[in-house]
This record gives structure tokens, C-alpha cells and sequence, in this order.
């Protein structure tokens, strides 16, 4: 979907603040059991319909209201992500506002992920 500019505009602003992390290297991460939590930023609808698998949900619409009452420690890593990559910058944005330090944005979100081999798993 070709988003519209007003909102392309502040996804690229708020990217200049945001760290990104491709596929690859989520993909390490998970493999790797790192630390880190995976928050799948869609609709309801969306996640229902399939996810990354240990990706936990809560979308961007009530992620500034709910994140505190999830993820109590501000340092735990956090890697975001959408259909796109473009509402998880925006989420990832907002919630670095509240005082989390170790956030990351999955580019190209959760199209990249399945368009480049991976699966999703039902949830
Ligand atoms: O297309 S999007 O899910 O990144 S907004």
C-alpha cells in the first residue's frame, strides 16, 4: 500500500530518533535466544490472522496506555514491528518518549519477514 505523505513524513521524522533492525538480525536474536521482547504493534485482527512467533501484542493504538502495565523494566530490549514498518516507528517512537532505552523497529515489518523465507506462526 502506498501510505500518504503527511504520514510518510512522520515516520521519517520520527526514524531520525528510532534504531531499526532487519530481518536477519531479528531472526539471530531469536535463534539466538537473546533477551528482548517482541511486540507485535497491529490490530487485533491482524495478529489474530498470524505473527512472528513469541511476539506478544499490543497494538499502537493503546501501547503509550498499556506498555507500563507489561513491561515494567524500562531497559528490556524491545523490537517492534507491523505490516510495513512504518506504525512501529511511530509506536517506537512514543514509547523511547516514556523512558524505554532499548527499543528497536523491525524494517520492513512483518511483509519483509514472510516476503524473505520466514513464517509466521497462528496464533
Ligand atoms: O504499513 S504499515 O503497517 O507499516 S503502517
Amino acid at each position: 500500500m502506498q501510505h500518504a505523505p503527511g504520514f510518510l513524513d512522520i515516520v521519517n521524522e520520527a526514524k531520525t530518533r528510532v534504531s531499526e533492525i532487519d530481518a536477519d538480525t531479528l531472526e539471530s536474536w531469536i535463534t539466538q535466544n537473546k533477551s528482548f521482547v517482541l511486540i507485535d504493534v497491529r490490530e487485533q485482527s491482524e495478529f489474530a490472522d498470524g505473527a512472528i512467533a513469541k511476539a506478544i501484542h499490543i497494538s499502537k493504538g493503546v501501547i503509550e496506555r498499556d506498555i507500563e502495565k507489561t513491561i515494567f523494566d524500562k531497559s528490556v530490549p524491545l523490537v517492534l514491528y507491523c505490516s510495513g514498518g512504518f506504525r512501529s516507528v511511530l509506536a517506537a517512537d512514543n514509547i523511547q518518549k516514556m523512558g524505554y532505552s532499548a527499543v528497536w523497529s523491525l524494517t520492513g515489518g512483518s511483509k519483509n519477514w514472510l516476503t524473505t523465507g520466514r513464517e509466521f506462526s497462528q496464533k
